[in-house]
């Protein structure tokens, strides 16, 4: 059954179908004849299997276009104290993306991956080769205003889903979500905390680093905004509005859009997680076409992870978004195709195979 709702369509996701069955089989059958002992992969061989069947063949494709977007966007709640760092870092951090500069940089190109930045809710103006789909100048304080307004909140998640048909109409065939923006732990927080029904304290983390002061502050803006946000935690499109942010809402429809278009994708850290909550509420099943990258460092990444039932490939004790926890696991996933690809099996390498079955 389609969940079509014709007052918004942009908001409407179609019934997302699971990865292909039939290559998860041939996957694992083909793992029983590669010349191994059986099993003795561990999660690289699941991770081969499930890119089978997300190609919907086996051995699976080598990725031609492994894609990364990152969406940047400015939160009213960095006024209040709760990052170590000011706002302008955003911007400033958007320039650097763009001139190759950046942690999430090197990741890409250590993992053959290219990257695109979008301005999706800047506080400044940015180059409109990459604000084509800005949709606001940051997002409201949400401990004490809506995030966005309604309208708002429907084309910052039009603006995800177009984008991942954009990059997937581009020949993308793994896409990995990144975030900037000064103060977006604090809206994860919140936004993680609504929909994992969880206390204040226990979402609060270090973000990029702040004091102990800072994590008083922080706490009590997370305590502030949670009251706002209970309320509409049922309702998704609601709680992004009420306490989420357009860059959050932007991702998590980016998320589900690349589920709808049967195309994998890696999760990252803790904004990308938040949206993932969301993605799952506004098309459930959508995690069956992701991966968590990592486990973040974030307290409340640890709560995503439980409820959408996903096991990180990572635990690095990263905790800096930008995708680049997901790009550091992206050549384990490369590894895990090229093994049932390019592995011979038992019979062309004249190995002699298991002794009993
Ligand atoms: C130089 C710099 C580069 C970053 N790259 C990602 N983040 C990360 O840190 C920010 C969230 O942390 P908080 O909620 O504490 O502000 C986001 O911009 C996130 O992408 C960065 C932060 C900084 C300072
Ligand atoms: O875990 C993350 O994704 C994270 C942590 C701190 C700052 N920015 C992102």
């Amino acid at each position: 059954m389609s969940t079509v709702d014709a007052d918004r369509p942009e908001t409407t996701f179609p019934k997302i179908v699971p990865p292909d069955e039939q290559a998860h089989r041939q996957a694992v059958a083909r793992h029983a004849q590669l010349t191994k002992p059986a099993g003795s992969l561990g999660r690289l061989e699941e991770l081969g299997v499930w890119i089978s069947a997300c190609q919907g063949t086996c051995p699976p494709r080598p990725f031609a276009r492994p894609r990364v977007v990152l969406f940047a966007g400015d939160h009213g709640v960095a006024a209040e104290g709760v990052s170590a760092y000011p706002s302008e870092v955003t911007e400033q951090m958007v320039t650097n993306f763009l001139t190759g500069g950046a942690a999430v940089n090197v990741a890409a190109t250590n993992a053959d991956a290219t990257v695109r930045v979008v301005d999706i809710a800047v506080a400044t103006d940015t180059p409109s080769l990459i604000a084509a789909h800005k949709v606001r100048r940051s997002s409201g304080a949400i401990n004490r205003e809506d995030a966005l307004s309604e309208a708002e909140t429907t084309a910052a998640i039009a603006a995800g889903r177009a984008i991942a048909d954009e990059e997937i109409d581009g020949g993308a065939d793994l896409l990995i979500a990144g975030d900037m923006g000064i103060g977006n732990t604090t809206v994860s927080a919140v936004l993680i905390a609504a929909l994992t029904d969880t206390e204040p304290v226990a979402v609060v983390g270090r973000g990029t680093g702040i004091d102990d002061a800072g994590w008083m502050r922080k706490a009590a803006v997370i305590r502030d905004a949670l009251r706002r946000a209970r309320p509409v935690a049922g309702d998704p499109l609601a709680l992004l509005r009420v306490a989420g942010g357009a860059d959050i809402a932007a991702v998590s429809g980016f998320l589900a859009q690349a589920a709808a278009r049967r195309t994998p994708v890696l999760l990252d850290g803790l904004a990308v997680g938040a949206a993932a909550l969301i993605a799952e509420e506004l098309a459930p099943n959508a995690r069956k076409w992701w991966l968590a990258g990592h486990r973040s460092a974030e307290p409340a990444h640890a709560l995503v992870l439980d409820q959408l039932d996903l096991t990180p490939l990572l635990d690095l004790g990263m905790r800096l978004g930008e995708g680049a926890g997901a790009l550091a696991a992206l050549p384990l996933l490369t590894l895990s195709c090229r093994v049932l690809a390019e592995m011979a099996t038992f019979e062309e390498a004249g190995v002699t195979g298991p002794t009993s079955d």
